[in-house]
């Protein structure tokens, strides 16, 4: 954090010079300025300091200065001075949010300990901020990958860990243990979080197209190439590139991706030049990747280049405690989703959800939620009979579900249509087919 200090402004030079020195002689660090809007230049959000002003100025204001001081950010605390008798303005000061105010002539040491107070208070404030900043991405974390099995844990202390730094990271995990979820929070985290984050499925490539998708092409690299283009390595400049199920991509891929890994260059199909990348790597496989090092399937220098960290999912049959808890948030999050906010789940069921096995991991659990919510039932299985009988079954409960939703929209909108298609996003039109369809009438005071 940058060196607290205090901005003094005031358009008289004499008072203002004698005002500064006593301040720095009280141990302040002092800037000073003749006029509000230079003052103004220094002032941020988050800014380490306050602001002793002057009211009355040419120009700009005391007052105004306030106002947009506390625009930038509401809790640097402002200092006014006031001329002898300006009783009313000083009130209307305080009743506008300044700290604190003292009125001319002042004694230096009256003012430095006001300023003092006033810097204890802004280094609580962001003192707090900053706390609670860290304490929020921490509980985003928690709520992104619950848990409190040991494993989910330690994933959690380790992912904070290698976060912030630029460290290449191999994630491993079965399928659907929320590798992706993991890749994304590390990005959330890091210091590249407000730039890309490019997921480039390995399994899933392209054949031909795979060097110009992921290393982009010169205008004329091959035929059709009309433009040049940037590749998702590029696009990810600066953020974070995922390659997921990297134990999928060939071999002579694998060759270029080391070394624009090593180097940290990339170069363009069609072109010789190499151009600096700056971004991180996070891998992921479901399965470790030696067995595929011994039967040549991946190349051992890019193994040794990617796990310089691993992060290992637990699959859901190592955690069972975590089952339960899990569930509940995902019935949360899906209740929210499908507007069912009346949902309440039976013991038997969570019972019942823990007894089981999940090889698909919370992707399975998170279906078998969704449907609870939706009234389905746990699994495709418990639906019984063929396929037909369960899909008019399914269509049966969607639309019962479908006809809840729109009677409630109606009822609360009081016979206005607008705010119920507006908020469904469904054209007017289909509504009006809709409420037909389930016999639904709009209130009485309808309007449109
Ligand atoms: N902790 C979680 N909370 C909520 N949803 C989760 C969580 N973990 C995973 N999911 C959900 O489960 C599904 C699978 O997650 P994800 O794609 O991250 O798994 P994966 O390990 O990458 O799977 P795969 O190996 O099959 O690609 C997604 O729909 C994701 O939203």
């Amino acid at each position: 954090m940058k060196r607290a200090e205090i901005l003094l402004v005031d358009d008289e030079d004499e008072l203002r010079r004698s005002t500064a020195q006593s301040l720095d002689l009280a141990g302040f660090a002092v800037r000073d300025f003749a006029n509000a809007e230079r003052a103004l230049d220094f002032v941020t959000q988050g800014f380490n300091g306050v602001v002793i002003t002057d009211i009355r100025m040419p120009g700009m204001d005391g007052m105004t200065l306030m106002s947009r001081v506390r625009e930038i950010d509401g809790d640097i605390p402002v200092i006014l001075a006031t001329g002898h008798g300006d009783v009313q303005l000083a009130v209307k000061a305080m009743r506008e949010g300044a700290y604190d105010f003292i009125e001319k002539p002042f004694n230096g040491q009256a003012l430095a300990d006001i300023a003092a107070r006033a810097m204890d208070r802004r280094r609580l404030v962001l003192e707090n901020r900053r706390l609670r900043a860290v304490a929020g991405k921490r509980d985003d974390i928690e709520s992104r990958l619950p848990g409190r099995t040991q494993a989910m844990i330690d994933l959690r202390y380790r992912l904070r860990a290698v976060a912030p730094t630029d460290a290449d990271v191999l994630i491993i995990g079965d399928t659907g243990s929320g590798k992706e979820v993991a890749a994304r929070a590390l990005h959330d985290i890091s210091g590249r979080a407000t730039k890309p984050f490019v997921a480039i499925n390995c399994a899933a490539l392209p054949g031909n197209l795979i060097e110009s998708e992921l290393f982009g092409h010169e205008a004329g690299a091959f035929p059709g190439a009309m433009r040049a283009r940037y590749g998702k390595f590029e696009h990810a400049r600066g953020g974070t590139v995922l390659l997921d199920e990297i134990g999928s991509m060939p071999l002579d891929l694998q060759a270029r991706l080391l070394r624009v890994i090593q180097e940290r260059v990339i170069t363009r199909l069609g072109s010789n030049e190499a151009v600096p990348l700056d971004v991180r790597f996070i891998a992921t496989s479901k399965a470790d990747l030696e067995p595929e090092v011994a039967v040549g399937r991946f190349r051992a220098d890019l193994l040794y280049r990617l796990n310089v960290v691993t992060l290992r999912l637990p699959a859901l049959a190592a955690r069972r405690e975590d089952v339960p808890l899990l569930f509940l948030q995902l019935v949360n999050e899906a209740a929210a989703r499908y507007r069912r906010d009346d949902i309440e789940v039976p013991p038997q069921v969570v019972a019942d959800i823990a007894r089981r096995d999940w090889p698909g991991n919370v992707r399975e659990l998170r279906n078998a939620a969704d449907r609870f919510v939706l009234g389905l039932g746990l699994s495709p299985a418990e639906d019984g009979g063929d396929d037909d009988a369960r899909g008019v079954r399914l269509a049966v409960r969607v639309a019962e579900f479908e006809r809840g939703v729109i009677a409630g929209a109606l009822a609360a909108s009081g016979g206005s249509l607008k705010p119920v298609y507006e908020s469904l996003g469904i054209s007017r039109k289909t509504l009006y087919e809709k409420m037909q369809k389930y016999g639904l009438e709009k209130g009485e005071s309808a309007t449109d």
